[in-house]
């Protein structure tokens, strides 16, 4: 998991309280890692909820299902799909998600946003983690890659009428939309 930052508690108790106050049943997550953001989905999910994981790297998803398993979470309650977000989340299905979280490649931050609004459902919510990037999103003169990225899909997500969003200054900055 060399260069992968796990969820902060911070991030996994908001986590937990969104899944368990919109009554999430269906999530949709880009960056298994070693599954602690799946965890805190689940400890906020009913008993029917349901967790759709991608990550490009089997051996962290390998090592996230071990955990959720050994934390009591049978398997016929996650999917998760080794495979590039850019090419997976096409195929997923339309309006049929509460919650989408983005966690994965910072670079592909603006196609996961794209992707995430045609997955919702109204009402759903959009959440996307990391997105003051160390404090380099509002410094005018930060000009990485990642932080351009991150500021455009966060402009996409500010910009667009299709959601009412609030970004709270927890872990590395959690943006919140919902849906309308
Ligand atoms: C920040 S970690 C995710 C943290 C995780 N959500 C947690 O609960 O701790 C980012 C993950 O995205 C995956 N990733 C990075 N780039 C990717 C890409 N282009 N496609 C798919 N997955 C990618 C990495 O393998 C890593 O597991």
């Amino acid at each position: 998991m060399a260069g992968h930052v796990p969820i902060s508690t911070g991030v996994s108790a908001i986590l937990t309280v969104l899944a368990a106050t919109t009554g999430a049943k269906a999530v949709v997550e880009v960056g298994t890692l070693m599954g602690a953001s799946a965890l805190a989905f689940f400890d906020g999910m009913g008993k029917d909820g349901i967790l759709t994981s991608i990550d490009a790297d089997a051996e962290h998803q390998l090592a996230a299902r071990r955990f959720l398993t050994a934390a009591g979470h049978p398997s016929s309650r996650f999917r998760l799909i080794a495979g590039t977000p850019l090419e997976v989340l096409p195929k997923l299905r339309d309006g049929a998600y509460d919650i989408v979280f983005i966690n994965g490649d910072k670079l592909e931050y603006v196609e996961y946003v794209a992707g995430a609004l045609r997955l919702l459902r109204h009402g759903g919510l959009l959440i996307v983690h990391d997105v003051l990037w160390n404090n380099t999103v509002a410094d005018p003169s930060a000009e990485g890659d990642e932080t351009i990225i991150i500021r455009e899909a966060l402009e996409a997500v500010t910009q667009s009428e299709s959601y009412t969003q609030s970004l709270l200054p927890v872990g590395n900055g959690l943006l919140v939309a919902v849906k309308h």
